[in-house]
């Protein structure tokens, strides 16, 4: 499969000549080349197809896309072609780089509001085009704006996009978690009626606060924190004081594409007429103001990665010892990836507590209540503010510890993993969070919306654990991630342009590109297993830094030094595989299953000691304030009767003693369930 566009580039790799890297995405890296027979400048994007996830039909997608297009606001590839295990995709080269690249470089801060208007409208019309023929581009953000050395804008990276006119498997493929976590429009969160079109507008909005702070929104956390503030939240805005140098029509545009509800944006072409894009200049005013003068764009993306290589050294010292959360992602505050369900719900498994995450000076999380029923549509940037500073002080408080117990419980019965390290690590804001305004993650009722989506986020995988009788049962065993097979949904790429991976080695400046594109592992490695940590058998230098790979998903990796609570057992299970391969039940193996099961089993017994010392301290604590609550009572009964209050505590007591009795006798029940799995699991080995 080949895509040609009237001028004939050639689709063969010899033809080229790739020069330095200029960009790099979750799946590809982008070069600069030379088309040596029409001896032109070109961009060429290698895409290794070893390493991306097996999502062929999404390559596939992409690069149709790309060649089928015709607008002067939309990056159009010339041709593709695959090269060994790499497909090319040859396109026009942006001198100028990303908006992002630009930003990081020259504009920590962000830019001025004429520049922003300019790049957005140009990328609103580039939307406009899209949508008219039936395309969601679904990744709109800084990094996919492209800048040419005249200033002329355009849109890129059709990696995730869809097409709304699709049927069948496609169609279904927009109820898929698909996207950039901080650019994600709820709707795409959530997994509930699909989305369409619409949650570009999100992602635009979004991307408007990218180039007004120099950020996106939560962008210096990890996905589940991302995809519960996005839910729990207001929409963000333009509304502090640094925003104060901002128009009220930026304000306004920013606000009507923030809604949470849909039906309640703009559409592209609606939002094109919307005032604030009267502002806009030309591409000469963009070349002017933020082109000239910047050093090539190789360069710059040089600096930038070392940049962001020094601070990934510094981080991993301010994180040792300590659980990471996909680290790399918190510091580029650019993250992109393709993540899905089971990448958030095993990072929520290690998500602990974030107290050494930056919050409090970051202005976009200082809303912290939801805008629970955000259906109404803010007819201006002000009573947005007003409506979210009206959410803030109406945030119910629960200063009966028993309910806020009872409201959790009851919210997170569904929750997947670790239920309460998770949302602790989701809403507590930890030791920023001085003041005491914010409300506790003990009290912070969820939206239907997010108990939904955490529903569904749990539903996905935890039917086999489902006993049907107690939902709230099925959170409490540590799960381990074995990831769903891809499903293929065409045959085969493209045909092979015959260039073996050791042919592309055909010049000097090929060369260098061997080495970045050799699979990292083996892709057919058995599930691994370490009943002890011992640093001698750790296989990778990466194993002694960043702690144990639970799962690796693209650029997306969660690593845990120990996953049980108290440590001696430390269980992973692998894919030993560069990122691409996912484990399919059938390569499953009695032999490779067992001992992890029994791993499994005795991080269960171990959670259950823990359980059973919790429960101690809390009737012996319980009983400690049983044993005052009567005394004081009978001290008061001799002056006067005992008083509403407290007979109200006493009957808490007594429910709490209830409750924990419940607890026992659940546990119990569990630890019956165990033992059995252990006979059948005993009764495996030794058949
Ligand atoms: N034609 C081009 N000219 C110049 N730079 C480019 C071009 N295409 C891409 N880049 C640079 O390379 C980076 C990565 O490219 P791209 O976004 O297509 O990769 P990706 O793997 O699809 O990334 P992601 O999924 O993270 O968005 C871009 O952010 C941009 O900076």
């Amino acid at each position: 499969m080949e895509h040609i566009s009237e001028k004939r580039y050639p689709v063969s790799a010899k033809d080229y000549k790739l020069f330095e890297e200029v960009g790099e995405g979750v799946s590809a890296t982008v070069y600069r080349a030379l088309c040596v027979p029409l001896n032109e400048r070109v961009a060429i994007k290698v895409l290794d197809l070893e390493r991306c996830n097996n999502d062929l039909d999404g390559i596939r997608r992409e690069v149709q896309t790309m060649s089928l297009i015709d607008h002067p606001n939309v990056l159009r590839a010339h041709c593709s072609f695959t090269t060994g295990h790499n497909l090319w995709v040859v396109m026009p080269y942006m001198a100028g780089g990303s908006c992002l690249h630009i930003m990081k470089y020259a504009y920590p801060e962000g830019f001025e509001e004429p520049v922003i208007a300019t790049m957005l409208r140009e990328t609103l019309n580039a939307l406009v085009y899209l949508h008219k023929h039936g395309h969601i581009h679904r990744d709109v953000k800084a990094g996919n704006i492209l800048i040419d050395n005249d200033g002329a804008v355009k849109l890129a990276d059709f990696g995730v996009s869809a097409c709304m006119f699709d049927t069948g498997d496609r169609q279904r493929s927009r109820n898929t978690f698909v996207g950039t976590p901080c650019w994600m429009a709820p709707e795409v969160m959530q997994q509930l009626h699909g989305y369409d079109f619409k949650a570009d507008i999100w992602s635009f909005g979004i991307t408007a606060l990218e180039l007004a702070h120099g950020h996106a929104p939560f962008s210096k956390y990890p996905p589940m924190k991302v995809l519960l503030m996005t839910l729990q939240n207001a929409p963000p805005g333009l509304d502090y004081e640094r925003d104060k140098k901002f128009s009220k029509s930026f304000k306004e545009m920013v606000a009507a594409c923030l809604v949470k509800d849909p039906k309640k944006r703009p559409t592209s072409e609606k939002l094109l007429k919307h005032q604030f894009f009267k502002q806009a200049r030309s591409n000469e005013y963009l070349r002017r103001t933020i082109i000239e003068g910047l050093p090539p764009l190789g360069e710059r993306f040089k600096k930038l990665k070392e940049k962001e290589a020094d601070l990934l050294v510094q981080n991993k010292a301010l994180y040792e010892n300590k659980e990471q959360l996909s680290q790399q992602e918190y510091i580029r505050g650019i993250s992109a990836w393709n993540f899905n369900l089971e990448d958030l719900k095993s990072q929520a498994a290690l998500i602990q507590d974030f107290d050494g995450i930056p919050n409090a000076e970051d202005p976009d999380v200082s809303m912290k209540q939801g805008d629970r029923n955000n259906n109404v549509e803010p007819t201006t940037a002000e009573s947005l503010s007003h409506e979210r500073a009206n959410h803030s002080t109406a945030a119910p408080s629960h200063e009966d510890g028993f309910s806020d117990l009872h409201d959790l419980e009851s919210s997170l019965s569904s929750f997947p993993i670790k239920p309460l390290q998770a949302l602790k690590g989701c809403f507590d804001f930890g030791d920023d969070d001085v003041d005491g305004t914010s409300p506790s993650w003990k009290g912070t009722a969820q939206t239907d919306s997010e108990q939904q989506v955490l529903t569904k986020l749990s539903a996905n995988q935890e039917c086999e654990a489902n006993d049907g009788h107690n939902p709230s049962r099925r959170s409490s065993l540590p799960r381990i991630v074995v990831m769903e097979h891809k499903k293929f949904l065409s045959g085969p790429l493209m045909p092979d342009n015959a260039f073996s991976p050791k042919k592309i080695v055909g010049d000097e400046n090929r060369d260098f590109l061997q080495p970045k594109y050799q699979p990292e592992r083996n892709y057919s490695g058995p599930l691994l297993y370490r009943q002890k940590r011992d640093a001698n058998n750790l296989s990778s230098a990466e194993d002694l830094s960043e702690g144990a790979v639970v799962q690796r998903k693209g650029r997306f990796k969660v690593t845990s030094a120990d996953l049980s609570p108290k440590g001696p057992t430390n269980c992973y299970f692998s894919p030993v595989c560069g990122g691409s391969t996912s484990l399919s039940t059938s390569n499953l193996t009695v032999a490779s299953v067992l001992p992890s099961l029994h791993c499994i089993l005795q991080q269960n017994a171990m959670q259950r000691e823990e359980i059973l010392k919790l429960i101690k301290c809390v009737e012996q604590s319980s009983g400690k304030q049983m044993e005052s609550a009567e005394a004081a009572t009978n001290d008061l009964l001799q002056i006067s009767p005992t008083s509403a209050r407290e007979r109200e505590l006493q009957a808490q007591l007594i429910n709490l003693q209830q409750s924990i009795g419940s607890l026992v006798e659940e546990l119990h029940r569990q630890k019956m369930k165990n033992a059995q799995l252990e006979r059948q699991l005993n009764a495996l080995v030794y058949k």
